[in-house]
């Protein structure tokens, strides 16, 4: 899409990922400051932003029903995106990271109760029947997959494929090829370069680039994408990157689940930490990635490979046997003994906020 008027990923990244932020956040946090207290008291609202949000998430919970009881996945979720603007999810493995990816594309299982409010281009997702999400998928929201060579049909050429999806993306068939190539452009390729080749034929980066295509055909709201690198060497996991970034560059919003440091440093925007289904810090990516608040965020950063592999020690709790207070007091050197009373309130910190009563406290 050319002519619209979103800034390039550069200079929001030199804005320092304004794009993203709530400012609701800064005004609590700004507010409490002048008080002379650091803990934002109450969650923040973005009514401001209503207007140019693609997606808004407030107070949001999933729980499964299941036979061992009821599984609280994710718990007082809270964040906003606006269009062209580009939100890093991490996590330990089983912190709902896909959860909210399912929750944001209304794919969740029938046993899933959904609490709270989730809006995606102005349509309201909780409560929604199956058409109305089935349409939100079709038209709203594109979706990036972990691995591309399973998610392509392998003997079905790449321009049918394409053409298809745009048709059930309720492009007309006459403007279909049109738009398919424009689509492959915005990420270097075209539809000659994919027509009449198979999925194996192209590289793992060309076909997960193919995969962004797909899932911004429509142009969609929003793209969400969960591990999108995890599967791919160095140089296709940056040419994934690259088509990411181009489709915020355009205008998309863009959620993705990845523990790729260089991915989520060519992203930007703002990074989720999530622990036990429950959001512990929110900041801007580079201020999550260079200096890390949350003790959690800390010891999650120190166990990646890169960064020495140390493991935090002890293990996640179990969902159905949540602590009372902060989930992650049982494995935090920095445990207090407030921290068992309740879940810490959100406590600006550079850019955003944490869960953390030894923010509070400095
Ligand atoms: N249909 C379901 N029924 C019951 N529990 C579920 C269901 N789907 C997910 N869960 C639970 O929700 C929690 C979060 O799972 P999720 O798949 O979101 O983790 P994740 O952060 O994506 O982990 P990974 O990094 O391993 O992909 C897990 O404890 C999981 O067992
Ligand atoms: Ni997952």
């Amino acid at each position: 899409m050319v002519g619209r008027a979103v800034p390039r990923l550069r200079d929001r990244v030199r804005l320092g990922g304004d794009r993203n932020r709530w400012r609701v956040v800064a005004a609590a946090a700004a507010a409490t400051v002048a008080r002379g207290a650091r803990a934002v008291s109450t969650l923040p609202v973005c009514a401001e932003r209503v207007a140019e949000e693609v997606l808004h998430v407030a107070d949001l919970g999933v729980r499964f029903r299941t036979r061992r009881g009821v599984v609280p996945a994710l718990a007082g979720l809270s964040f906003d995106l606006a269009p062209g603007g580009t939100r890093v999810v991490i996590g330990e493995s089983g912190s709902g990271k896909s959860v909210l990816a399912h929750t944001l594309l209304g794919l969740l299982p029938r046993n899933a109760e959904v609490l709270g409010a989730v809006r995606l281009a102005a349509r309201h997702l909780v409560g929604a029947s199956a058409r109305e999400l089935r349409e939100l998928r079709a038209r709203h929201v594109g979706f990036v997959p972990q691995s591309p060579a399973t998610s392509l049909n392998p003997v079905r050429r790449l321009d049918s494929l394409l053409t298809e999806l745009a048709r059930v993306k309720g492009i007309p068939a006459e403007q279909a090829p049109e738009r398919v190539d424009a689509a492959l452009r915005e990420l270097d390729l075209s539809l000659d370069a994919v027509a009449r080749r198979y999925p194996h034929q192209l590289s793992g980066g060309m076909q997960q680039r193919v995969l962004i295509a797909a899932a911004k055909l429509g142009h969609p709201a929003l793209v969400v994408a969960d591990e999108p690198t995890s599967a791919l060497d160095a140089d296709l996991a940056a040419d994934t990157a690259d088509g990411l970034v181009s489709l915020a560059e355009h205008g998309t919003a863009v959620l993705v689940i990845t523990h790729d440091l260089r991915l989520a440093e060519r992203l930007g925007g703002d990074t989720a930490v999530l622990y036990a289904g429950h959001l512990v810090e929110d900041r801007p990516t580079s201020a999550v990635f260079d200096a890390p608040a949350h003790p959690y965020t800390q010891g999650l950063l120190a166990a990646l490979p890169e960064r020495g592999g140390v493991p935090i020690p002890g293990m996640p709790p179990e969902l159905t046997d949540l602590p009372p207070g902060c989930p992650f007091a049982p494995r935090c050197e920095r445990h207090q003994l407030a921290c068992d009373d309740a879940v810490p309130r959100p406590v600006a910190v550079r850019g955003g906020y944490v869960r953390c009563l030894d923010h509070a406290h400095r």
